[in-house]
């Protein structure tokens, strides 16, 4: 009979692994995995919090105590970065962000015979989870999906809806795709529903792209103490403390300078928190998030500078770069070769690049390496808690 295995880590799709490289589901490190298969738990092993745990797609590692996350997520970006032969010179704490602290989300809705199903994908199915508790999502958030169910429960069609939230300085920011309101009857119902959960934004999409339904007042999110209109859809950090725990980083990085660059901006997180000390040029390429983020910067009189421009295709260039003595990165997951190599090519003294891909990121870093930029700070950060989804702030210096 062969020995008890122990479970020494947690690979990147949340399995644990042993030393022998066997996969075990649902196990967390210091789990032995027996011979008959079962495993033993072992002292990072939690009950997780939530009844739909196992099922429900949005969690991977509820079973896990707090030590157990903060490793996965330090060693997955400090792993990604020497796998690209990266070493950090200071690999700071990770930030984790509490339960019940995600201020957006995508959940789904069928109709289910007497009542509507409403909830998160099952893991790798189409199947919905009916959520009856969530122990990530904003309280606020959460008080939505009951009278949503109760809504939707009137309907008899046959539909498949996409419900985004996200909470806004006005309150919930609500977008409903695939759905239908037709005739009087269903519009006065739908009017009721935003009157009485005080809904900050209704957006409906029937199938001829979003409309504003709802919206008693322009709907804002406030960055850096800048009330920003937020336009539906708009990126958004997940939780406010994971925003905080990036932006308060790349505060700290700002040192001295006086000209900064923020790429990839979006409405202007980071933007916004570094203007005042330092004049900001924001690059972004979405449209309505440029013109959000220059209405703001105007009203608040901000020293932020936002352009509309494509940095995959038109990336600044080192003349461009030239005047700025920090850099901020922030680009979607798949990185930015094209606007890496104009910065490893420039005289840039410091480039904070912050990044929801440990592998896009080090792969895009390891050029800055090449042409002399060293790894000076690495900040990893779980904003999607119990999830495998990673993110990080790095400080790179020449
Ligand atoms: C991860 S988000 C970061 C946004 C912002 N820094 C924040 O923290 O809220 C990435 C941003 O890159 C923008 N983006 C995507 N492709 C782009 C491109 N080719 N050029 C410029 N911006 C782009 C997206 O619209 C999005 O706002």
């Amino acid at each position: 009979m062969s020995e008890p295995e122990e479970v020494i880590r947690l690979a990147a799709k949340g399995d644990g692994v042993t030393a022998s490289g066997r996969h075990v589901p649902l196990s967390a490190p210091g789990d032995l995995v027996l011979a008959d298969g079962t495993t033993q738990p072992g002292p990072h092993r939690v009950v997780p919090p939530c009844r739909h745990f196992g099922r429900c797609g949005g969690c991977q590692l509820q079973h896990c105590d707090e030590d157990a996350l903060a490793d996965f997520v330090t060693g997955r970006v400090v792993h990604a970065a020497r796998s690209q032969g990266l070493e950090p010179e200071t690999v700071a704490p990770v930030h984790l962000s509490p339960p019940r602290s995600r201020r957006r989300a995508t959940l789904h809705a069928v109709n289910g015979g007497a009542r509507a199903v409403v909830g998160f994908s099952e893991g790798g199915s189409h199947r919905l989870v009916d959520i009856r508790e969530c122990h990530v999502l904003a309280p606020e958030l959460f008080a939505l999906v009951e009278p949503m169910r109760a809504w939707l429960s009137q309907r008899r069609d046959r539909y498949a809806a996409q419900i985004d939230l996200t909470l806004a300085d006005q309150g919930i920011d609500c977008a409903i795709r695939n759905i239908k309101v037709e005739g009087l009857h269903q519009v006065e119902s739908l009017l009721d529903f935003c009157r009485d959960q005080k809904l900050a934004r209704l957006m409906l999409d029937q199938g001829f792209g979003p409309e504003a339904f709802w919206e008693p007042e322009p709907v804002t999110i406030t960055l850096g103490n800048v009330p920003v209109p937020l336009p539906p859809g708009a990126f958004l950090q997940a939780t406010p403390d994971g925003e905080q725990a990036l932006v308060g980083a790349v505060r700290e990085w700002l040192g001295g300078a006086g000209q900064v660059a923020d790429l990839f901006s979006g409405l202007g997180t980071f933007a916004f928190a570094l203007a005042g000390p330092a004049q900001v040029l924001a690059a972004e390429a979405g449209r309505d998030a440029v013109l959000a983020c220059k209405a703001a910067a105007l009203r608040a009189r901000a020293p932020v500078e936002a352009v509309h421009r494509d940095l995959f295709r038109n990336p600044l260039r080192p003349d461009e770069l030239a005047r700025f003595d920090l850099v901020v990165l922030d680009p979607p997951r798949a990185g930015t070769r094209s606007q890496v190599e104009q910065l490893a090519q420039s005289q840039v003294p410091r480039i904070a690049y912050v990044s929801c891909n440990p592998s896009s990121w080090a792969r895009d870093c390891a050029l800055l390496a090449e042409r002399g930029y060293r790894l000076a700070d690495l900040r990893p950060v779980g904003q999607f808690r119990w999830s495998t989804h990673v993110e990080l702030a790095s400080l790179f210096v020449r």
